[in-house]
């Protein structure tokens, strides 16, 4: 049984400058398991074994180790015990002041198994003793995913990253190389900072910086930067990156070229899943040549589409900055008449930005990502939603990410000088859209767009990202000390772990969140489940992609909307269903107060739409008959625009009106947000 069919097939990749990479391609492949073999499960373990094998100098060469110069040891206070004389310390514990890793460490990065057998009855479970450890009626409890139909257990170890006791440099003869590839993301002058630092603990003093990624590598002009501690001590406290970033560059053979020439044994590499397949080329190249250099990745993206991790650095930084974007563009509608905020955000191929930011915010009502088609027309489509948000809320907030809807935009065929496709600007698409819809229907709309696009990613890393950072350029240097080559480190499953560099740009990541989609036992996508259905599919998303844990669900109207021609493996179904619209048909139908409870709205809501004027506006032909319903009463455009003209109107110019909104606003505490 072969459970590793060939997942990488060679690609050329052909620059603007006409230079051609010849490296891995990710070609995402599922593995052929034979359930049947009795033992399956000891090939695939087998099988995960291999491929999470760490690279390592040894391989290729013959080398011999030595005990490590990195000691923690040496910057500590001496431990004493209770009467204050020094502890008397043996080897073991020694080494674990010292934290060594052992080659043999694991951390876990998921445990696999069948969801079906989980919902069998305690009967069944007796006959199957080894699926008796999940003791949660949800796999996902267990922070595990099913493979087999029986629903055993298989655990996916990988290596534990952190300093080895014995390594392969002699830290004096050592010349170490950093390079930043890609686009800039907060963090990278962080991880420069810890990378440096830590090899001078090591005993390091050669260390240089390449100019301009992987460009630096051949330009003309360029010089390496020599670093050191001094000259990196308060990078961190910009963003960009110390070394300068570029897309493009020149092919392997020309990189290892250099490398020799400048006699470069670590090359640290920052980069995104382009930056992670050069790094790779570049580490097998060497080994063709039996040069003893260690290739170590960092993986940089605000995009967080990095197969594996939990997350990347940077991501964290961008999604608080696109929350000031939405914040704004939320502010901008709130207080216009009819307002509607659109704000695009970064995401080539990835919605993690807009989808974090949309949650953490609260602000946004519909949020559109490259992973979810969606219909701009049509009964289901966006616009319409909006409209119905304009009756209800009177003003609405969009979200999208740049990689959103391309399907509507005419494609350029550009490429960028690494080859990633050049988009078409969708956040332009749908303003355009929006006015020409609302102009169409004689609704009056003031449309604000907001495009943060290179705010969000230039600045320096927050909090939370400057101690991933910290962890993530140590345990880098860690690992090409112990000789590890063709690496990258992470964080996987709340561990800090060491990963081949192929299993990280198998595919882009939500290529996984897809796959679930498309799985047709997930029921909660159907029509009538649609309110579970979206907030479902968020958490559903964030677990499928192994971000943080979501612990439960902002009260917005968030949602996807699935385009009628779209539906996945050919079925016509709306994968999840308008909530808002479809609900609110439901309501049509029952006469039900819209005061009545709707876990979607919240007291403040209730609050503000019956003492609000202005939101309690409803079209005759979309609306509820019935007096009694005034938030949904009459938006008729003509009797509107006659309110607008009569004196009585909160719209027109009235001297009092501001002490009338400060009493819409007293009574209404989501206005005094603002
Ligand atoms: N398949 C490949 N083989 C070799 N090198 C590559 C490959 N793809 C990209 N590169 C090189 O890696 C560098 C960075 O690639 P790219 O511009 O795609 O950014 P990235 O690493 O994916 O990061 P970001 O998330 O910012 O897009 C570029 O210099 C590019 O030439
Ligand atoms: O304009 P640049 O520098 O090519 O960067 C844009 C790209 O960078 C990314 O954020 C990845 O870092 C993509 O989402 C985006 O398309």
């Amino acid at each position: 049984m072969d459970l590793n069919p060939s997942r990488y097939r060679r690609s050329d990749k052909k620059t603007r400058n006409g230079f051609l990479f010849m490296d891995v391609k990710a070609v995402a492949t599922k593995p052929d398991i034979d359930f049947k073999d009795p033992n399956w499960k000891k090939h695939f373990q087998e099988d995960w074994d291999r491929r999470f094998n760490l690279p390592h100098l040894t391989d290729i060469l013959d080398l011999k180790p030595r005990p490590t110069t990195f000691s923690l040891k040496k910057r500590q206070s001496i431990p004493v015990n209770h009467l204050g004389s020094p502890k008397n310390i043996d080897g073991a514990s020694n080494d674990r002041r010292n934290d060594y890793v052992y080659n043999d460490d694991r951390a876990l990065l998921k445990i696999k198994l069948n969801r079906h057998l989980l919902h069998l009855q305690v009967s069944k479970l007796k006959v199957r003793p080894e699926i008796m450890v999940i003791k949660y009626s949800s796999p996902n409890s267990a922070g595990a995913e099913c493979i087999d139909p029986d629903c055993s257990w298989v655990e996916q170890w990988v290596h534990r990253a952190g300093p080895r006791k014995q390594i392969y440099f002699e830290p004096d003869e050592v010349k170490a190389g950093i390079v930043t590839c890609g686009g800039l993301c907060p963090g990278l002058n962080d991880v420069i900072r810890q990378i440096v630092f830590t090899l001078e603990k090591y005993g390091v003093q050669r260390i240089v910086g390449i100019p301009f990624g992987y460009r630096g590598f051949f330009e003309e002009g360029l010089e390496e930067i020599l670093l050191s501690r001094r000259v990196v001590q308060n990078i961190n406290l910009q963003g960009g990156s110390l070394l300068g970033v570029s897309r493009g560059g020149p092919n392997i053979r020309e990189i290892v070229d250099n490398i020799q020439a400048r006699g470069i044994d670590m090359l640290f590499v920052l980069g995104g899943n382009g930056t992670h397949a050069g790094a790779n080329a570049i580490h097998n190249e060497c080994g063709k040549r039996r040069m003893k250099v260690s290739v170590v990745c960092v993986p940089k993206t605000i995009d967080n589409d990095i197969l594996l991790m939990d997350k990347t650095f940077g991501f964290d930084t961008a999604v608080e900055e696109a929350q000031r974007a939405i914040n704004s563009a939320y502010i901008e509608a709130h207080s216009a008449y009819h307002g509607i905020g659109l704000v695009k955000l970064m995401g080539r191929d990835s919605g993690f930005i807009a989808m974090h930011a949309s949650l953490s915010s609260g602000q946004i009502d519909i949020c559109l990502i490259p992973e979810v088609p969606f219909a701009l027309e049509g009964p289901y489509g966006v616009l319409r939603h909006l409209e119905h948000l304009i009756q209800t809320k009177g003003h609405a907030v969009v979200c999208v990410a740049e990689g959103a809807g391309q399907d509507f935009l005419q494609k350029s065929n550009a490429t960028d000088a690494s080859g990633n496709v050049v988009l078409s600007d969708i956040g332009v698409h749908i303003q355009h859209k929006i006015k020409k819809h609302f102009k169409d229907i004689g609704v009056p709309a003031d449309v604000k767009y907001i495009d943060p696009t290179y705010m969000i990613r230039a600045c320096r890393a927050n909090a939370s990202d400057a101690i991933l950072c910290t962890v993530l350029g140590q345990n880098a240097v860690h690992g090409a000390f112990a000789g590890f080559s063709g690496i990258t480190t992470g964080i996987c499953n709340t561990h800090y772990v060491y990963l081949p560099i192929p299993e990280v740009i198998r595919s882009p990541r939500p290529k996984q969140w897809l796959e679930e989609l498309a799985n047709p036992e997930q029921q909660y996508f159907s029509r009538k489940s649609h309110i579970i259905g979206w907030k479902e599919l968020n958490i559903r998303f964030l677990q499928a992609c192994q971000v943080e844990k979501v612990y439960g669900m902002r009260n917005i109207d968030l949602f996807f909307r699935w385009s009628e021609e779209h539906g996945i493996a050919g079925k016509k179904s709306r994968i999840l269903a308008n909530i808002d619209v479809v609900s609110l048909d439901a309501k049509k139908k029952s006469a039900t107060s819209p005061f009545s409870f709707d876990p979607n709205q919240t007291s403040k809501r209730r609050v503000r739409r019956g003492s609000d004027p202005i939101h309690n506006r409803w079209s005759e032909e979309h609306g509820i008959a019935g007096k009694k319903s005034r938030i949904l009463a009459n938006i008729d455009v003509v009797s509107l625009d006659a309110k607008k003209k009569s004196a009585t109107s909160p719209f027109s110019f009235d001297p009092n009106q501001t002490s009338k909104r400060r009493v819409r606003r007293g009574s209404d505490p989501i206005h005094n947000r603002c």
